[in-house]
């Protein structure tokens, strides 16, 4: 099995191209990283020449001891000239580090908000046999929670790794050139630190790994129950829910377990190996001031290099959980995008031929069509003239609604070719293929919006005169007017608030609308009652007229309508020998 490390290091330089439109405000930031660092460097210095030359005799060797005879040579102005200069750095420090911070923690924030956008777009392009494999729960949680995962990693690299990291390197450098004992010291307190996490740092990655597979699965237990929640307490199956919700749960506590050992292990580790570094550069320093090799503020110096430099690593050590959580989210954002999305390829030219509006005839030639390894459609042939109604019927599973989705482009057949005016819907644009051809399912998904949004929906830039023209075809307003706001009725979430013959003739004004020569009708009126089922036949009447309609329906109200029945058997989709039905 691939390291997972390794595996995360391929991961996140995979969004190094989210980096890029901001390189300048990175060099910026840096740049104030950068000055700050050098204040930082400065601020243990007038501490130190107080030390050597009020306070001892030993201001000769100070760089800075010189600068506090600013205001005069007696101990206090000299006081009075390090305190001035302490506040004086400190406010320098402060004010890079609030520049630095912004700019870099803004570079972050961008770049997750252009990685959560990315990841979305992608997601809704991917084709139908993609999410047919994952819940809506489990994509949800990538987009959301994932993606928020990598927003915190991100800010933390911009605002405690990278800083931090300078700040080590700097203080290692600036002890190195204060004296190479010294420098030895605080080098070598880094990799003891380093050292004793190494082993922690997988752990720790293993564990947020689990712990976001876990969460992706709970999310995807809580949308999937919500969703069917009217039939949770049609049954009265909460129980069973409850149960299933709290095994998973239990994964979810273990990796957060491990991961949270992991975390209390690390600060221990690091003031051991702390301590150890002070003890020594106190034990070492104090020789050295006692044999006179350096003054006493060299050493106040070293001590505070030596802090400065901890502090960076105490707090990378508190983020070493978000980080670790960062890549796991990567790795499983990355997954996402690296799913090859045909709808991404540039657009393709209409084929030579074609025109922008098609005629409506469909041919299935030596049509199959298998879902991963499960069988569906098996070897059908049909031609289906410009302006005919033909139904599909058959039992159950015998791949009736499978050719309605060929014809949409919404799959592609395993073999054989479903053809649109003569062309193979593979070679056909996706945006040409979407203007010809319109649907109205079993259940017309409506959006949160207004009645008028949802017809609208299939032409977004179609008037108002247009959509209530669609409107009056499907009978829409035969209710809506009853509305104390027509068409401007705000629909629920999912469109709720309409009974199930109502969406349907929204779906079929929607599908009026789209005004596409090819409409295929998957048992629209299934589930009606009668008067329902009498005023959905009637809009969809309004909308066959003059197109090439490919209907699967069992009921004999809309079977009448069809001018072909087309009946498909189910031992075609085993492998059966009989050809595609005959055309009564
Ligand atoms: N998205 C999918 N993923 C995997 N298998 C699928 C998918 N859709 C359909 N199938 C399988 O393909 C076969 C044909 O399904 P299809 O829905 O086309 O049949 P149908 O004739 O429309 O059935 P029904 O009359 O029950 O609606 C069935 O065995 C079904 O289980």
């Amino acid at each position: 099995m691939k390291d997972p490390s390794t595996a995360n290091r391929h991961v996140l330089w995979f969004f190094r191209g989210f980096g890029t439109p901001h390189r300048r405000l990175l060099a910026l930031g840096v740049g104030m990283r950068l000055c700050e660092m050098a204040a930082d460097l400065v601020t243990p210095w007038p501490v130190a020449a107080v030390v050597d030359r009020v306070l001892g005799t030993d201001g000769a060797r100070n760089p800075l001891g010189s600068l506090l005879d600013v205001f005069g040579r007696d101990a206090t102005a000299m006081l009075t000239t390090a305190a001035a200069l302490v506040v004086l750095v400190a406010l320098v420090s402060a004010v890079f580090d609030y520049a630095g911070d912004r700019t870099m923690n803004g570079v972050g924030e961008r770049m997750s908000v252009a990685i959560r956008c990315e990841t979305f777009a992608h997601l809704q392009r991917l084709p139908l046999s993609y999410h047919d494999r994952r819940t809506v729960g489990e994509s949800t949680s990538r987009v959301i929670t994932d993606c928020g995962n990598i927003k915190d990693s991100l800010v933390a690299f911009c605002s405690v790794l990278f800083p931090g990291v300078l700040s080590v390197t700097g203080y290692a450098a600036a002890l190195l050139l204060l004296d190479w004992r010294f420098g030895l010291i605080g080098v070598g307190a880094v990799p003891l630190a380093l050292l004793l996490g190494v082993r922690n740092r997988r752990r720790g990655q293993l564990a947020a790994r689990r712990r976001r597979e876990a969460e992706g699965e709970l999310t995807g237990l809580v949308a999937e129950a919500l969703q069917g929640i009217r039939t949770v307490h049609a049954f009265g199956r909460h129980q069973a829910h409850d149960r299933e919700f709290a095994a998973r749960s239990r994964g979810l506590l273990d990796a957060g377990l491990e991961a949270a050992d992991v975390q209390a292990r690390r600060a221990p580790l690091l003031e051991s190996a702390t301590a150890v570094g002070t003890a020594a550069l106190l034990w070492v320093g104090g020789v050295g001031v006692l044999r006179g090799w350096w003054s006493t503020g060299h050493l106040v110096v070293a001590l505070s290099y030596l802090t400065g430099m901890v502090a960076p690593l105490r707090a990378l050590s508190k983020l070493s959980g978000t980080f670790a959580q960062g890549r796991a989210s990567a790795g499983r954002i990355a997954e996402i995008l690296r799913e090859p999305c045909p709808l991404r390829r540039p657009a393709r030219a209409v084929p030579p031929g074609l025109s922008a509006r098609a005629s409506g005839r469909i041919d299935f030639e030596g049509v199959s069509m298998r879902y991963g390894d499960r069988p569906a459609l098996h070897r059908l042939d049909l031609s289906i003239g410009a302006g005919e109604r033909i139904a599909l019927t058959g039992p159950n599973g015998a791949g009736k609604s499978t050719a309605l989705a060929l014809v949409a482009g919404l799959y592609r057949p395993t073999c054989g070719t479903v053809r649109i005016d003569g062309t193979a819907t593979g070679d056909l644009p996706d945006e040409w293929l979407r203007r010809q051809v319109t649907a109205v399912l079993q259940e017309t998904f409506l959006f949160a919006g207004t009645i008028a949004d949802n017809i609208r929906y299939s032409r977004p830039d179609a008037g108002p005169h247009e959509v209530r023209a669609a409107a009056e075809a499907a009978l829409v307003t035969a209710f809506a007017d009853d509305f104390p706001d027509g068409l401007g009725t705000r629909l629920g979430d999912c469109g709720g608030g309409l009974s199930g013959g109502q969406r349907q003739r929204v779906g079929i004004a929607r599908a009026l609308l789209a005004d596409a020569p090819i409409v295929l009708l998957d048992e629209p009126t299934s589930g009606l009652d009668a008067e329902a089922e009498r005023l959905v036949v009637a809009a969809l009447g309004r909308l066959a007229a003059h197109r090439t309609v490919v209907m699967v329906t069992h009921r004999p109200a809309l079977l009448e309508t069809a001018t072909g029945v087309v009946a498909l058997a189910a031992d075609e989709v085993h492998g059966g020998l009989s050809p595609a039905g005959p055309v009564t």
